[in-house]
């Protein structure tokens, strides 16, 4: 089986790592920069992110143009983070997509639109939520790199699709699982890193541990305000797939968006706060969508809000945390 992976950054890596565990899949592997391209064909790993990680020339191969990449898959798996999803796939049209599985390992919104990633393919590619499904649960890049247990859940309308995806990525050292809650488990995603960022904003302001339990836990109400409100359906709050991937994203050192959140709170600009990371923080796009979608939801959202206030209003840091510490209980 052949299975295309789009995207060169740390997820992607990882995503490709997993894949190539099962010995029934071949991966053609697009990524944006010509050069590591050449490196992971001459060299076998990824110069840039997860750089120890070594992959097996007769599983994996490397491509420059997405063209190529997506020839003759049956999966196509979307890795860039969401604000240059649209440019990345620039140069594909509908019959790329046609009869394909589409698999969005993003946890973020499309800053143009606003829209989850899911909706934004079926709208522009014509690919029906049926054959999509989303990648969700706690599982950093980082330690997929050192074969760390990590587990990850599939989740699509169409169950079938999202149990034998989920088989395909099972492995020594990831765990996987299937449900439908698409839309779910992708507001989840997108929250978690919203919340995280703002976590890295109050810890970088001084608020310690105590805090922070008060954060995730309101956190976790915020989530569920804003999913009963757009995503009704029956679900486990508590599963990793939502819980658990807020929890690792607040927590974990590995988090960008908690890095840049407490870079933001000690006082760095976001523009030097990125050029810092050398990563990408997708919180900082999703918290705009998130804010601008609730003009119309009007739900109680006092987490988004203070890190939009702090993000994108310029308001003071200070007032705002005030104004947050009010807020939660
Ligand atoms: N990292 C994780 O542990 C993890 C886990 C689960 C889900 N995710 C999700 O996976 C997605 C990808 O994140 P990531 O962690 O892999 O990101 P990352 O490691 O920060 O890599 C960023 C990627 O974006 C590309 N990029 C940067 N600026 C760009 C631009 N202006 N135009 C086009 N491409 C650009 C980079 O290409 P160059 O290297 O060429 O600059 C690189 O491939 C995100 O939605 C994230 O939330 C990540
Ligand atoms: O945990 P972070 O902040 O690195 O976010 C990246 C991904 O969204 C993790 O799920």
């Amino acid at each position: 089986m052949k299975v295309s992976v789009i995207g060169g950054g740390s997820w992607a890596t990882a995503i490709v790592k997993i894949l190539s565990e099962n010995s029934r899949i071949n991966i053609r592997w697009w990524m944006r920069n010509a050069d590591a391209v050449e490196h992971i064909r001459k060299l076998h790993h990824n110069p840039k992110y997860l750089s120890s990680v070594e992959f097996h020339p007769s599983k994996v191969k490397a491509y420059h143009k997405i063209k190529d990449a997506v020839k003759g898959s049956e999966i196509i798996i979307l890795a860039v983070p969401a604000a240059f999803l649209a440019e990345s796939l620039n140069d594909l049209s509908l019959k790329h997509f046609e009869n394909k599985a589409v698999i969005s390992a993003i946890k973020g919104m499309i800053p143009e639109t606003h829209q989850l990633v899911t909706d934004f393919i079926k709208e522009k590619y014509q690919v029906p939520l049926e054959r999509q499904a989303a990648i969700a649960g706690p599982c950093h890049a980082e330690e997929v790199a050192f074969e760390k247990n990590s587990y990850l859940t599939i989740a699509s309308p169409d169950i079938s699709l999202a149990e034998n995806f989920a088989d395909l990525m099972n492995c020594r050292y990831v765990r996987t699982s299937a449900i439908s809650d698409l839309y779910g488990v992708e507001y989840t995603a997108v929250m978690k890193n919203i919340v995280a960022l703002a976590c890295g904003i109050t810890h970088g302001l001084g608020a310690g541990d105590n805090f922070q339990a008060v954060m995730v836990s309101n956190a976790m109400l915020e989530i569920k305000r804003l999913l009963s409100a757009v995503a009704p359906a029956e679900r486990e709050l508590n599963a990793s797939a939502y819980l658990g991937d807020l929890l690792v994203t607040a927590y974990s050192q590995f988090s960008r968006n908690r890095s840049f959140g407490n870079m933001i709170g000690r006082g760095y600009s976001v523009k030097t706060a990125q050029l810092e990371m050398n990563m990408i923080a997708e919180g900082y796009y999703a918290v705009k969508s998130i804010a601008k979608l609730n003009e119309q939801w009007q739900i109680d959202m006092p987490i988004t809000r203070f890190a939009h206030a702090v993000l994108y209003e310029k308001n003071s840091l200070k007032k705002e945390f005030n104004s947050l510490k009010n807020s939660l209980f």
